[in-house]
C-alpha cells in the first residue's frame, strides 16, 4: 500500500462551472483517486474553492452580497454539485480559510527571511471618488492595441493582449465608472522568483517522465525572452488575506493583501489542515517531509493555463521558504475541451455548465464522455452528436445491454440466484485469457493517468463479455444443455461483479447499481479466474432496472437548441 496525495486545481467562486473546468481538473483526479483507492491505496484528495482577487469581489457586488457572504454561498453551490458528479473529495476547503491565511502568511514570512522578497514601488490607478486603487479588472478603458473600449486592467478581452491598468486610454473604474482618476506610488512585495530559476530549471529538468505539455510550458516561461520574472504578490484590495509577515505585522504594508494566485495554491494544503481541523487527522503527515510525508507521492491536475503557476510560483514558494515541504510529484496537464466549435466560457456563459448537465441527465452519462474524450494530446470537442453516440454505443448498447441479457434470462430460468452445474470449456479459457490481458493493460494506463486509453481498454473489456454472450448464446444452448448453459450465465452474472469493480472510477453510481443488484462486494481481480467465481451458485441477485437509457434524436435537438446561445 502506497500513500497518494492527489489535488485538482481550484475551481474560481464566480459562478458555476462548464464541462471544460470540469474534465481539465476535477473529474481526472477524480478518477485517478478512486482508482488508487480501489486498489487499496491510501490515498488524500483535495479540492477547495479559489475565493479571493477581483472576480470575486465584482460578482458579489453584482448581487448585491458582501463578498464573504457570497463565496460561503458559491461554495455550497459547487459542494453540492461536486457531490452530483460523484467527485470523492476527502476534503473540499475554502481558500478564504483561517488555515490558508495563516499558511500564506507564514511561507511569506519565510520567504522575507530567506531575502526573496523585494519591495517595489509602483504606478498604480486610484479612483478619487471610490476612494481606492483599481488594480486588475477594477479598471477598465480603451485598448491601447487594438482600440476596444470595454478592455480591463489586467487584459484585453477583443486582443487578448495583457495589459497594466495604467496601459489604458479613456480609463473608469469598474465599480463606478468615475474618470476621476490619477495615478499613485504604492508600495508592493514581489517574489524575487528570478533568483530561485536555477533551482527551478534543475527540478524542472528532472521530470522526464512529465507530460510534455506539462514541461513545455514551464520551459517556455524559464527560458523565453528573459526568463523567469520576479512577480507581484500583493495589491490593494479588502478582500484576501491581509499582508503579514509570519504572525508579524509588516510596516508599510498595511491595508493590502496577497495576490490571490500566491495565496490559492497554498490552499491545497490550508484544505489538508482545514481537513484534519474537523476530522481529527495528521495534515502535517501529507505535506511535510520531516513529518511523515517523505513516502507520499503527490500529483497534481490541471488544465494549461493553470501549468506555470503549478511548474513556477508555487514551487518557488515552496523550495524559496526552505522548510521541508512537500513538491509536488507530477503533474497532469490537460488541453481544452471546445463547445460545438468555440470556447466554453464563463464570463459568456457558452457551454453546458455543470447544473444544468445535472438537471438533463444523470452524472455518468458525463462522466464516460468527458473522460473518454479528455483533452489530452490535444483540444477535443463536445458536440451533441458524438455525446449521443457515445453514450448509446458504449453505455446503453455495450454496457446496459450486457447487464440486462444476462440478468434477465437467469430470472425467467433459474430464477434470481446464480444456477448452478456445468464446467468451463475452451470458449471460457479463452475468455478468461483475453480479459486478463485486458485487465492489466487497463491498469497500466490508470496507473499512468492515460485517461482516455484506459477508457478505451475498459469499453474493450466490456465488448469482451458481449462477445461471449453473442456466442456462447445462452438462450440456445438452454434448449439442449441447460447445464452448460447455467455455467454460462454464472459466468456472465461474476462478469457484471467484475465490470462494478473495474467501472467504478469513470462510472460510480452505475458500477454501485451493478454491485447492489448482485449483493457483491468491490475486491480488485488480482486473479481474474478466481475473480469469476466470487459469486457462487445459490448467490442472491436481484434484476436491477434499465442502467442506462439511450438519448432520443428529438433530446439531442432539444439540448442543442437549449446550448446554443449564452446563458446569464
Ligand atoms: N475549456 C477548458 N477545458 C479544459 N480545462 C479547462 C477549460 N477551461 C478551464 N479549464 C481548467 O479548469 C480548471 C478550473 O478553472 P477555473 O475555475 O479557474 O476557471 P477558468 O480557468 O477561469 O475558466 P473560465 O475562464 O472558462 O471560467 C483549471 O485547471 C483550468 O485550467
Ligand atoms: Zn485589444
Amino acid at each position: 500500500m502506497a500513500r497518494h496525495l492527489i489535488t485538482s486545481a481550484l475551481p474560481y467562486i464566480n459562478g458555476i462551472k462548464h464541462l471544460g473546468n470540469l474534465v481539465g481538473s476535477q473529474l481526472p483526479a477524480d478518477l485517478f483517486a478512486r482508482y488508487l483507492r480501489a486498489r487499496g491505496h491510501e490515498v488524500m484528495f483535495i479540492c477547495a474553492t479559489d475565493e479571493h482577487g477581483t472576480p470575486a469581489e465584482l460578482a458579489a457586488a453584482r448581487t448585491g452580497e458582501p463578498v464573504a457572504e457570497y463565496c460561503a454561498r458559491m461554495h455550497g453551490v459547487q459542494s453540492e454539485l461536486a457531490r452530483g458528479f460523484g467527485l470523492s473529495f476527502d476534503h473540499y476547503g475554502r481558500s478564504s480559510s483561517d488555515q490558508n491565511r495563516a499558511l500564506t502568511q507564514h511561507f511569506a514570512g519565510r520567504l522575507a527571511d530567506n531575502d526573496l522578497i523585494r519591495e517595489v514601488s509602483e504606478r498604480q490607478v486610484y479612483s478619487i471618488d471610490d476612494g481606492r486603487f483599481l488594480p486588475d479588472r477594477y479598471i477598465e478603458g480603451t485598448c491601447p492595441n487594438c482600440g476596444y473600449d470595454r478592455a480591463r486592467g489586467d487584459q484585453c478581452e477583443n486582443c487578448t493582449k495583457q495589459l497594466d491598468p495604467t496601459d489604458l486610454i479613456d480609463p473608469r473604474s469598474a465599480i463606478s465608472g468615475s474618470t476621476n482618476l490619477e495615478v499613485r506610488e504604492t508600495k508592493h512585495l514581489y517574489l524575487r522568483q528570478s533568483t530561485l530559476k536555477g533551482d527551478i530549471a534543475t527540478w524542472i529538468d528532472g521530470k522526464n517522465d512529465w507530460p510534455i505539455l506539462t514541461t513545455s510550458i514551464a520551459k517556455k516561461w524559464l527560458n523565453d525572452g528573459d526568463g523567469l520574472q520576479d512577480r507581484g504578490i500583493t495589491r490593494d484590495l479588502d478582500w484576501g488575506v491581509p499582508v503579514k509577515r509570519g504572525d508579524q505585522d509588516w510596516p508599510g504594508m498595511e491595508g493590502k493583501v496577497f495576490y490571490v494566485w500566491f495565496d490559492a495554491p497554498i490552499e491545497y494544503i490550508g484544505a489538508t489542515a482545514e481537513w484534519a481541523d474537523s476530522n481529527g487527522g495528521d495534515w502535517e503527515s501529507w505535506w511535510r517531509t520531516d513529518k511523515g510525508a517523505g513516502d507520499v507521492t503527490y500529483t497534481q491536475f490541471m488544465g494549461k493555463d493553470n501549468v506555470p503557476f503549478h511548474t513556477l510560483s508555487f514551487p518557488a514558494t515552496i523550495i524559496g521558504s526552505d522548510e521541508p515541504w512537500k513538491l509536488v510529484d507530477y503533474i497532469k496537464s490537460f488541453n481544452y475541451l471546445t463547445y460545438d466549435g468555440g470556447q466554453f466560457s464563463t464570463s459568456q456563459g457558452r457551454g453546458v455548465f455543470m447544473d444544468d448537465a445535472l438537471e438533463i441527465l444523470p452524472a455518468d452519462y458525463w462522466r464516460w464522455w468527458l473522460l473518454s474524450h479528455a483533452p489530452e494530446s490535444g483540444d477535443s470537442e463536445f458536440t451533441w452528436d458524438n455525446f449521443q453516440q457515445s453514450v448509446n454505443k458504449d453505455l446503453a448498447d455495450v454496457l446496459g445491454n450486457f447487464v440486462s441479457r444476462i440478468t434477465k434470462f437467469c430470472r425467467s430460468k433459474f430464477g434470481e440466484t446464480v444456477p448452478e452445474g456445468g464446467e468451463y470449456g475452451p470458449a471460457e479459457t479463452a475468455l478468461i485469457g483475453a480479459m486478463t490481458a485486458r485487465i492489466r493493460a487497463y491498469e497500466g494506463h490508470m496507473q499512468a493517468m492515460e485517461v482516455r486509453k484506459s477508457a478505451a481498454e475498459l469499453r474493450a473489456i466490456w465488448v469482451l463479455g458481449n462477445e461471449y454472450l453473442q456466442n456462447a448464446a445462452p438462450w440456445a444452448t438452454f434448449k439442449t444443455e441447460p447445464e452448460k448453459a447455467a455455467m454460462q450465465v454464472r459466468l456472465g452474472l461474476n462478469l457484471i461483479r467484475l465490470y462494478a469493480v473495474l467501472s467504478s472510477p469513470f462510472i460510480p453510481f452505475s458500477a454501485k447499481a451493478m454491485a447492489n443488484a448482485m449483493n457483491a462486494d468491490d475486491t480488485w481481480p488480482d486473479d481474474v479466474q478466481q475473480a469469476l467465481t466470487t459469486l457462487p451458485p445459490g448467490h442472491a441477485f436481484t434484476t436491477p432496472d434499465n442502467l442506462f437509457a439511450k438519448i432520443t434524436d428529438d433530446q439531442r435537438a432539444e439540448w442543442e437548441e437549449r446550448f446554443n446561445g449564452t446563458r446569464s
